[in-house]
């Protein structure tokens, strides 16, 4: 067979110069606008809203609902969410998933390449991907950050993906970091850093609150694991964190709900406006959703939060903030990605 194949002919061609067997890792996250500004916003929402699989309605009753209504009101008000969280460095999401992604450079060693794309806006997963098969990276990692698998996030980067390569010649082989909800690092690590967070505060608090980004109830209908795996993630944490010493009760919530219809329950701001009267006058929030503090978690849970709290009988609010590029977080997101690099490094 050798002797057969290539043909002579191939044998003999002058392959044009390539670059391979380097490996990437694509540490994904969803985006955010390029500035806090109405149009910026309303480029972003416009790209971010039109995805099916964010909003599973047919585009030809969506689409005018969104053009028409939603990017014409919602932007003014979500723009101003941006400005209360910006940072000289950018939008929070943006500055931590490249804080991750240098953090990681050079974890696996020379031949493998760190890089970091959004999902939606600036810096896209087409343009990441190219840039590190242009630098010779032939297997590529795709690493979406999210603890816990849903069709809105995880699913729609590797389509993403397999969308940018689909008219390329020569593809890169490629992996995708499963969701790690319930991974012992991943439950360790947020353990770690809740117990540190909550030890540093000047009050003792009565319950941990977990809130973490909603969906609508008709995906859970339809499958999605998403619910059950942040159930699972707060039983963890509680578990891990009583067996470390910390007896404070968890209870889990969801936040953001977006549109009219059923989002999934309990709701963090109606959680929040209810505890006082169940004598829970003490709370920390963590958000245990989200690999990097972002609009979301800052101006919503911890801005928006801690108002409705403090506004309905509560007298302690703490914030703990995400795992972020923190030593324990980058740490954990390496395990958890060596793992994965099995066998091609
Ligand atoms: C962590 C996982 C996330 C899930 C699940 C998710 C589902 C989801 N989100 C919307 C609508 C919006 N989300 C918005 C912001 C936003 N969402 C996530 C993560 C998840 N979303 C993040 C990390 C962010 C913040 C990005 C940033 O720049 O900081 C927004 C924009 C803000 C606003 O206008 O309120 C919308 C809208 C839907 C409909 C949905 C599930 C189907
Ligand atoms: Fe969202
Ligand atoms: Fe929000």
């Amino acid at each position: 067979m050798n002797s057969v194949f290539p043909a002579p002919s191939l044998r003999t061609a002058n392959h044009p110069p390539v670059r391979s067997g380097r490996v990437g890792v694509l540490i994904v996250n969803l985006g955010s606008p390029d500035a806090p500004d109405v149009p910026s916003v309303k480029r972003f929402l416009g790209e971010f809203l039109s995805d099916k699989r964010v909003i599973e309605i047919p585009a030809f009753l969506w689409q005018p609902i969104l053009k028409l209504l939603i990017l014409n009101l919602r932007p003014r008000t979500t723009a101003q969410n941006y400005a209360k969280v910006w940072t000289p460095e950018g939008s929070p999401i943006t500055a931590i998933t490249r804080a991750q992604a240098t953090a990681l450079q050079g974890a696996f060693g020379p031949d493998v390449i760190v890089d970091w794309a959004m999902r939606y806006g600036t810096r896209s997963i087409p343009e990441q991907l190219k840039a590190l098969m242009d630098q010779g990276c032939d297997r590529i990692l795709l690493a979406p950050m999210y603890p816990q698998y849903s069709a809105a996030t995880n699913a729609t980067v590797v389509d993403a993906a397999n969308a940018a390569i689909a008219d390329w010649r020569w593809q890169p082989a490629l992996r995708t970091l499963p969701p790690y909800y319930d991974n012992p690092d991943h439950i360790d690590a947020l353990s770690d850093s809740v117990r540190a967070a909550v030890a540093a505060l000047d009050f003792v608090p009565q319950l941990i609150v977990t809130s973490f980004h909603g969906m609508p109830q008709r995906t859970l209908d339809r499958g999605d694991p998403y619910f059950c795996q942040c159930q699972k993630t707060g039983r963890l944490l509680q578990d891990a964190l009583m067996r470390d010493g910390l007896t404070t009760p968890v209870k889990v919530t969801f936040q953001s709900r977006f549109g009219r219809a059923e989002w999934l329950k309990p709701y963090t701001d109606a959680t929040l406006e209810s505890l006082a009267d169940q004598g829970i006058h003490r709370i920390a929030v963590v958000c245990p959703g989200f690999a990097a503090d972002c609009l979301e978690t800052l101006e919503e849970v911890a801005m928006e939060g801690r108002e409705t709290f403090l506004e309905h009988g509560g007298t302690h609010f703490a914030y703990l903030p995400c795992l972020n590029a923190g030593d324990t977080g980058v740490a954990m997101l390496k395990t958890l990605l060596a793992r994965e690099l099995a066998g091609w490094v």
